[in-house]
């Protein structure tokens, strides 16, 4: 039954288009077909001769296939990229509606061939830019430190992001050294403090904005110092980026060495008038299902680029509670073409690259470059609406044994298989959902279709402007004498429709018919000998024979990817166990240094009550030696006698009135005496007068009897 054409619905998720790489050497095992519409749509693959499991021939059906020969610029016109570009600048008065381009392949196809382009050929995201900022020309914002439009635009943003001019970004990473103190990693604790101080800087720096484009200049000066001291690599035709990508160096090609053609000038779309336009660019890439930015600057300024980086997630905002967004992306407002072309370049050198057997310099994380354009109206300057440009470079996929990678690089291997499995059953869905089926599109399995799917739906909020799903273009790219099995894989899982063709069986009737003639009378199985009969059990025989091979056909080709899936699996059970172990280890680090701040704190806490305590007793005991240092001194004072020499004419009183004091107590004695006499007898009495008369000097003259 002959396959139609493949549609292109309004419905369909996806618009399918193979690009077919040149290549050297080997057997075609592809044939693109000639149709009756103005371009191919249709190619098939044989197995190769040799195919021990002799598989069907398989046909499949594009949007349009682009042959060897198909040039970047004729790619960019044929896939419909110019009108995505056009609905995401948006109709007058219109909000834009988001585009998405995405390659898909085999590793060393061409993803980044196509996507990126090379050393002398602009790809499809460098032709992108050019044709934006070439539309939306005057009507930009300007972008640098003050520029009017910088808080509206960072305040409009509901991602969560740090929003950086150009000028700042570029100058932070290339320029002079003072200004790294205005660029930081976004999704470190430090970039909201970086981020005030760049708003800062951005406010005291309102009044000398006109000057501030010079950093860039200078910026521009050292790239240019650093490729010249450098030079490129030439050892591949790819992108400057990409050939830079496994010595790691640290410096991007200034803007007049990247590639100059094909140019887009002749491409000229309608823009609104009313309006004015900003540009934002932002790149993360998606590696072992985690999301990582890709302009923290590390691959510049660090010697370790890859050193705990953040995963970033994809959720509700605050600001968008009914739309997931990547959260806490670095945002780069670019006011020209060059600004933007530097900022790829430097996400572009951050990229996760690690050369496997298969391609020396292979992309091992699925990259997305995001061009927001915002728009609002120019004289009453409303609220700025968004739309976004997402260009996807793949992972390619490949087969692990094929792929001479071991370790790390073969769980990556799985983590990128499995996610372009699941990429596969969303787009077979898709290409169901053409042919009538009504299963929903199971893109929340994995984070590289959450991204990619999830904005393809309408929207069943009317309050939020993205009524309508994103526009979608997937580039598949195949090596028409590359690798058979990984190719037809992935053209299984891409096209719009596919026909499995089971092969001839070879005529063994007339043959058989020959060798056994009808003479030797050979039974069938029903009993019938003659020879139309014979013929006609040889069909139905064949008949079989081709329903059994088109059966096991199937089984293999279910076990192909039942075997595929079961790698992927465990390469995501190796992966989570990885995970685990390093989140294990990131909690132990966590916690030891909790533990170890505590115990200090604690420290701490215990030093400064000893040292208080020790304070207090040091305190009382010198108020102790105090009071003991007093009492002794005063039991001194009280116990030293002075003892001086008495004025001699003192002296001599004393001694008077102690001689009075003598006289006077003999006196007093002699009258006593007297008393006592007087009551004795006269013989007595007599003695004691005369005794008394002589014993008192004092009169002078003796008391006698006679007185
Ligand atoms: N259409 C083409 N014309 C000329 N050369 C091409 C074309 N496509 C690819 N190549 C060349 O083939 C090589 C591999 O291509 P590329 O790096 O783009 O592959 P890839 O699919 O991106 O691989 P990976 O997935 O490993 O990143 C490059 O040297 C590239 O220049």
């Amino acid at each position: 039954m002959p396959m139609e054409p493949p549609p292109r619905p309004s419905s369909s998720l996806f618009d399918v288009y193979l690009r077919l790489r040149p290549s050297k050497a080997g057997d075609r095992f592809l044939t693109v077909e000639d149709g009756e519409a103005s371009h191919p749509t249709h190619i098939t693959i044989k197995p190769p001769t040799d195919d021990k499991r002799k598989r069907a021939v398989e046909r499949f059906a594009f949007t349009q296939v682009f042959e060897e020969e198909a040039r970047q610029k004729e790619l960019f016109k044929g896939i419909g990229v110019i009108p995505m570009i056009e609905g995401v600048l948006g109709a007058p008065g219109h909000h834009g509606r988001d585009g998405l381009l995405a390659t898909l392949g085999v590793t060393g196809s061409g993803k980044s061939h196509t996507i990126l382009g090379t050393k002398s050929q602009r790809g499809l995201t460098q032709m992108a830019l050019d044709v934006l900022f070439q539309s939306t020309g005057e009507q930009l914002v300007q972008s640098f430190y003050g520029a009017p439009a910088f808080t509206s635009l960072a305040a409009a943003d509901v991602s969560e992001a740090h929003i950086f001019t150009a000028t700042a970004f570029l100058d932070s990473l290339y320029g002079d050294n003072q200004s790294e103190a205005r660029f930081s990693r976004a999704q470190t604790p430090m970039a909201d403090a970086w981020h005030s101080i760049l708003q800062a800087t951005f406010s005291t720096r309102a009044s000398a904005a006109i000057h501030s484009i010079r950093p860039v200049n200078g910026a521009l000066q050292s790239i240019t110092r650093g490729v010249s001291n450098t030079g490129l690599p030439e050892k591949k035709d790819c992108s400057s980026f990409i050939t830079n990508g496994g010595s790691r160096s640290n410096k991007i090609p200034r803007p007049s060495a990247l590639p100059q053609s094909p140019s887009v000038h002749d491409i000229d779309l309608p823009i609104d008038e009313t309006a004015e336009y900003a540009i934002v660019i932002s790149m993360y890439e998606v590696y072992n299902d985690r999301i990582f930015d890709l302009l923290t600057g590390s691959a510049t300024k660090s010697k370790h680029p890859n050193l705990k980086r953040r995963a970033l997630l994809f959720k509700s905002t605050e600001q968008s509670p009914d739309r997931k967004v990547v959260a806490g992306l670095t945002k780069i407002i670019c006011g020209s073409f060059e600004e933007a072309l530097m900022v790829l370049e430097t996400g572009l050198m951050e990229r996760k690259v690690a050369g496997t057997g298969s391609n020396a310099v292979s992309s091992r994380s699925h990259g997305f470059f995001c061009v927001e354009v915002k728009k609002r109206d120019m004289q009453r300057k409303g609220p700025w609406s968004s739309s976004t440009l997402t260009i996807v470079d793949l992972a390619g996929s490949e087969r692990a044994r094929n792929a001479k990678t071991a370790g790390e690089t073969l769980a990556e291997a799985g983590k990128i298989n499995e996610s372009l499995m699941y990429l596969g059953q969303c787009m077979q869905m898709q290409s169901d959902h053409q042919a009538g089926s009504r299963n929903v599109v199971p893109f929340r399995q994995c984070k590289l279709t959450e991204l990619l799917f999830s904005n393809s739906f309408p929207s069943s909020n009317r309050t939020t402007h993205h009524h309508h799903p994103q526009k979608s273009i997937m580039v598949v790219t195949a090596d028409p004498k590359g690798d058979f099995n990984a190719t037809s894989q992935i053209l299984r899982y891409s096209a719009l429709a596919r026909e499995v063709t089971v092969p001839r069986i070879p005529s063994t009737t007339s043959t058989h018919i020959l060798a056994t003639g009808p003479s030797k009378s050979t039974g069938t199985s029903s009993g019938r000998t003659t020879p139309s009969a014979i013929v006609e059990e040889m069909d139905a025989a064949n008949a079989e024979i081709a329903r059994l091979t088109a059966e096991v056909e199937i089984f293999a080709l279910r076990l192909v990817e039942e075997t595929a899936r079961r790698k992927a699996a465990e390469a995501s059970w190796r992966a989570a166990e990885d995970y685990m172990q390093d989140l294990e280890q990131e909690i132990r680090d966590e916690c030891f240094a909790d533990m170890e701040s505590a115990v200090a704190a604690e420290r701490r806490r215990w030093q400064s009550a000893l040292d208080n305590e020790q304070d207090s007793q040091a305190q009382h005991l010198d108020s102790k030696i105090d009071v003991v240092i007093k009492a002794t001194k005063a039991q001194m004072r009280d116990e030293i006698k002075v003892y001086e020499d008495p004025d001699p004419a003192l002296r001599d009183r004393v001694d008077e009135l102690e001689r009075v004091n003598e006289v006077l107590m003999a006196r007093l004695e002699a009258k006593e005496r007297e008393g006592q006499l007087r009551s004795s007898s006269p013989v007595k009495k007599m003695r004691v007068l005369k005794a008394k008369k002589w014993e008192d000097p004092e009169s002078g003259m003796g008391i006698g009897l006679e007185d």
